[in-house]
């Protein structure tokens, strides 16, 4: 997997939970989209909870409405296919819908065992630190235990600290792109291997599209390739009603 001045091996990140973070503006979609891109061009698909419409430029099939049955949508995603799930209208039926095709994917992945990744943007909104819904208790669960059934996640947030901190502090993987609020700084410094002064100059230091990039104990600071949009018309396929 190529994201710019850092290769990964796709086979040493599959089932893994990865945690991309950073204020606004600071690159963090741009490096979840690129870390799908490069999934799925290894052949892994992504299924992605995409409130703000961010990630079309991907070869996905795109879904903006939703029925009360997922079993079309995993049977898709286990026959190769990344999916977009386009939820900007965030109601009670969008909640319902994705709580029944997380618990659906849970339980045909104990059987299916097939490698892919749950991508959740905004993830303060569905995993919110303190705070317990149906939704947030099955992305949960497959955060924390999805490794045996094949299942790994992407989160991707603004707001490290609103983010459920058993999920977040469970990640294998870190992008921790630039923060400037002290509780988000003080979230990094609980990730982080270094001294309090260190992670905040590092953090400080950080320009759009560079993080520090934590895994098994490596710990770096990286600048992400930028998606390429040219490939956005080519690959935006046709959205998908089921
Ligand atoms: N690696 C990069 N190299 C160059 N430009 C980048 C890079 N990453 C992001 N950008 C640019 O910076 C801007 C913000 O990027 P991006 O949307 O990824 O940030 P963000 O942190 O996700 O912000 P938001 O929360 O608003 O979505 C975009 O215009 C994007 O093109």
């Amino acid at each position: 997997m190529d994201l710019g001045s850092l290769t990964l091996d796709s086979n040493d990140v599959v089932r893994k939970c990865v945690s991309i973070l950073g204020i606004r503006g600071s690159g963090k979609s741009n490096t979840a989209k690129i870390f799908a891109e490069e999934l799925i061009n290894a052949g892994v698909p992504v299924i992605i909870i995409d409130p703000d419409g961010e990630y079309k430029g991907l070869k996905v099939t795109t879904f903006d409405k939703f029925s009360e049955d997922p079993e079309e949508i995993v049977n898709l995603v286990h026959l190769g296919r990344s999916v977009d799930l386009d939820v900007n209208e965030w109601n009670e039926e969008v909640f319902k819908f994705l709580t029944s095709l997380m618990n659906y994917l849970w339980d045909v992945s104990k059987v299916r065992k097939k490698d892919l990744f749950i991508l959740v943007e905004e993830a303060h909104e569905f995993i919110p630190q303190g705070e317990r819904t149906p939704l947030s208790d099955i992305l949960t669960r497959i955060a924390l235990r999805g490794r045996k059934r094949g299942l790994g996640m992407i989160l991707v947030s603004q707001r490290s600290a609103k983010v459920n901190k058993d999920v977040l502090s469970q990640s294998e993987i870190y992008f921790l792109h630039k923060v400037v609020h002290p509780v988000d700084i003080k979230v990094y410094k609980e990730i982080l291997p270094l001294k309090t002064k260190d992670v905040e100059n590092e953090i400080k230091s950080l320009t759009t599209g560079e993080a520090i990039f934590y895994k098994d104990g490596e710990l770096r600071k990286i600048r992400v390739r930028k998606f390429d949009d040219q490939f956005i018309v080519a690959n935006d396929l046709d959205k998908v009603e089921i």
